[in-house]
Formats: structure tokens, C-alpha cells, sequence
């Protein structure tokens, strides 16, 4: 469970979050729309621990999330919009890598599974990612953050780019996390795709969440005409 409270930050003289408020609970996938510069991204890096709070706090299953590594930092992955792996490494190397830097050692085989979780064909788990497509690359960051047993996934904009199967598949995939319970908080521009993944979609203008909808309650032409009206 993701649980964020009255987070601001300041750089410098520019508020970028206004007293934040958000909570993800497990088997939920939040989707944060809002303009560029609205403030996702610092959002996702405080919760991170990538960035420090002005004030505010940020909670990962309880565990309060503080800069430069944590308890809660054991808890969270992050899958950004490119995700960054070792080309001359094939994706099980690549998860094996990852697997060891979080303290986790496994066989062959739960490296597999952890792939295959991850819905990357298996003629795949023994090629060279530097010639992966994105939807690719994602699918080897899922399988970190499943081997990393993650219980908060962050995403900045997983399906820009990604073509429409591609997107269907990742919404699919998404889909099968938060049904083992993960909490997912995706930050993204993609109102149509925001409908279709999200069980609640939040819409965040200067640093503040401004509505907060059930996307079962939503279509996404009242979404665009919501989120127009907004920011
Ligand atoms: N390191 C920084 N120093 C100063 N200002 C910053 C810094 N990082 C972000 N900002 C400012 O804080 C605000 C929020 O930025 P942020 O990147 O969180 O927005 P965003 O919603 O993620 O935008 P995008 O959709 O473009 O990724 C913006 O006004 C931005 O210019």
C-alpha cells in the first residue's frame, strides 16, 4: 500500500507540491493524469527516496519512505518511461543482475518464471535486450519488480510509444499485478488507456489532486471533458 500525506516541495522559490494527498491500496492501479509540470514526476521520485520532502511524508506498507534508502525503498519498484538494462545482456541476465543488486539470489528456472509472469515470450529470455522493443524492455522491468517482491509498482508514462496490442498486452499484464495485490501508481497522459487500467484515476494541477474518480464510474470522453475542465 502506497500512502501519500500532505506532501509539498519546493524548489527553491516554486511550489511544486501543495499538500498532497493519495493513497493506493493493494490490488489498486491509480493513474495520475495531469499537465506537464503538474508535479507526477516529483511525486514518483519522493516516493522513490530518489528526492527529500519539503514536508509531508510518504508511506510504502506502513514503512515511512525517507531519502537515500530504506526499509520502504525495499518495497517499491520503478518502471520508468525507458526502462534501462544491459544491452549485451540477455533478460536473464539482466533480471539476475537486478535480482542480486536487491539481495535476491534465484535459480534459472524462478528467473524464468519470473519472465514469463511478466508475459515475455520465452525465445526471448535468452537474447540480447539492446535489441528490445519498449514493450520488451517493460517486460523485463516487470520481472525485476516481481523478483524484487515489490508490493508498490511506480510507472512514468509506460504506454507512450508503445503500439495499440502492445498497450493492450501491457494493460493486460498491469491488470494481473494488482490482482496478486501490488499497488500501482502510474503516472501518464494517456486518458483513454487511464480508463481502461486504472481502477482510480486522479487528476493533479499545480501539485494538488484536484479530483479523484473510480474509472469503473467514468468513460473517457467525460474523463477528457473532466481533465480539459481541470487543468
Ligand atoms: N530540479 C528541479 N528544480 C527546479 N524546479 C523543478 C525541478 N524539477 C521539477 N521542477 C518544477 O516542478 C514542477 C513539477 O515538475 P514535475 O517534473 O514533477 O512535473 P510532471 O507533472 O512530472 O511533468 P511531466 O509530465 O512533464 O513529466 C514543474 O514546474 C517543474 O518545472
Amino acid at each position: 500500500m502506497l500512502q501519500i500525506t500532505e506532501l509539498n516541495k519546493t524548489y527553491g522559490d516554486h511550489q511544486a507540491l501543495r499538500g498532497l494527498n493519495l493513497t493506493v491500496n493493494k490490488g489498486e492501479v491509480f493513474c495520475l493524469l495531469g499537465q506537464n509540470g503538474a508535479g507526477k514526476t516529483t511525486t514518483i521520485n519522493i516516493a522513490l527516496g530518489f528526492l527529500p520532502a519539503t514536508s509531508g511524508s510518504v508511506a510504502i506498507d506502513g514503512w515511512q519512505v525517507t531519502p537515500g534508502g530504506s526499509n520502504a525503498s525495499k518495497s517499491v519498484a520503478y518502471i520508468p518511461e525507458v526502462v534501462m538494462l544491459y544491452a549485451n545482456l540477455t533478460a536473464i541476465e539482466n533480471l539476475d543482475f537486478f535480482s542480486q543488486l536487491a539481495g535476491y539470489s534465484y535459480s534459472k528456472a524462478e528467473l524464468q518464471s519470473f519472465l514469463t509472469d511478466a508475459n515475455l515470450q520465452a525465445d526471448a529470455h535468452h537474447k540480447r535486450v539492446g535489441t528490445f522493443s519498449k514493450g520488451m524492455r517493460q517486460k523485463v522491468g516487470i520481472a525485476i519488480a516481481i523478483a524484487k517482491n515489490a508490493s508498490v509498482i511506480l510507472m512514468d508514462e509506460p504506454t507512450s510509444g508503445l503500439d495499440p496490442r502492445a498497450t493492450d498486452e501491457f494493460t493486460r499484464i498491469v491488470k494481473n499485478l494488482a490482482a496478486q495485490g501490488k499497488s500501482v501508481l502510474i503516472a501518464t497522459h494517456d486518458i483513454f488507456n487511464a480508463v481502461n487500467i486504472g481502477t482510480h484515476i486522479g487528476i493533479m494541477k499545480n501539485g494538488q489532486l484536484l479530483h479523484v474518480v473510480n474509472a469503473a464510474d467514468i468513460t473517457p470522453d467525460a474523463l477528457q471533458r473532466l481533465y480539459l475542465e481541470t487543468i
